[in-house]
């Protein structure tokens, strides 16, 4: 796939991108020229074997890691030519996390976490913002929690602190790496419905790196990777379709 930077519509994209570890006998390819674009307001899930290279993709689209060889955009900002402070005010202000260790801020209420990234900033949020994260709020259920701290709440409840976090906000894309990987099914099922209203709803743009099936199948599309290389390129599928496509991979390997 051919990608320009003035194409429209994508939120981020990865061009002819590869990354190697190491040199000489134990080099590891860990991406082999990588293209792609994904689109605003998608729910993206990145999925594939272990060692296949999603958090390398990941971090790399995320401007934690570097490429060593390609490009990578944030809308129009070519993210590979930013200094590391360019960088680190970009991530803060345009892209949102949420991990499977939900990282949150111990000694911080869950209003402390979820106000962090206006803290890091520097700024208070605007009343419009402030407006967004009271609906966050009340979405997401924590309204009763908003003085407690992370471990007097449940796994679940962590995870949607996380999650009111990364889009409290409006990131212009929020990467999520194994979101559920710590929760038992229905609270992962209930995070996954979460991270699929915010972007049916309210047009978020969400890439999740996943080894699960189910949580995949919550996706409006899906990319699989094999040794370091994009291997398929589908729309909405059934956890099913998506079990035996992944199956198929590994007899292939
Ligand atoms: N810092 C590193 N040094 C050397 N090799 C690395 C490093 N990080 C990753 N790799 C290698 O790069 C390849 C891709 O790793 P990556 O973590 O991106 O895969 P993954 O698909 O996310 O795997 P998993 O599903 O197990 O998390 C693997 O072969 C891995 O061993």
């Amino acid at each position: 796939m051919q990608i320009q930077p003035s194409d429209l519509g994508l939120i981020a994209r990865v061009a002819e991108l590869g990354k190697r570890y190491g040199t000489g006998a134990s080099t590891v390819t860990a991406l082999d020229d990588v293209s792609l674009g994904l689109r605003r307001g998608e729910f993206t899930a990145i999925m594939g074997p272990s060692g296949s290279g999603k958090s390398t993709l990941m971090h790399i689209m995320a401007g934690l890691d570097s490429p060593t060889a390609g490009q990578v955009w944030l809308g129009d900002t070519d993210i590979t030519e930013l200094s590391d402070s360019a960088l680190t005010v970009l991530r803060r202000r345009r892209i949102g996390f949420i991990f499977q260790s939900f990282n949150l801020v111990p000694t911080l209420d869950v209003r402390g976490n979820v106000m962090l990234p206006f803290d890091l900033d520097g700024r208070r949020p605007t009343r419009d913002e402030q407006a967004w994260i009271d609906e966050l709020l009340d979405t997401l259920g924590l309204r009763p929690r908003i003085g407690h701290r992370p471990h007097e709440l449940s796994g679940g409840q962590q995870q949607r602190v996380a999650i009111a976090r990364a889009l409290a906000t409006r990131p212009d894309l929020v990467f999520a790496d194994e979101p559920t990987g710590n929760l038992d099914s229905r609270t992962g099922r209930e995070v996954l419905g979460l991270l699929a209203a915010a972007s049916a709803r309210y047009g978020q743009s969400i890439a999740m790196v996943t080894h699960d099936p189910v949580a995949a199948s919550h996706a409006d599309r899906i990319l699989y990777l094999a040794d370091g290389r994009i291997v398929r390129d589908s729309g909405r599928s059934s956890a099913e379709e998506i079990s035996s496509f992944m199956l198929s991979m590994e007899v292939a390997a």
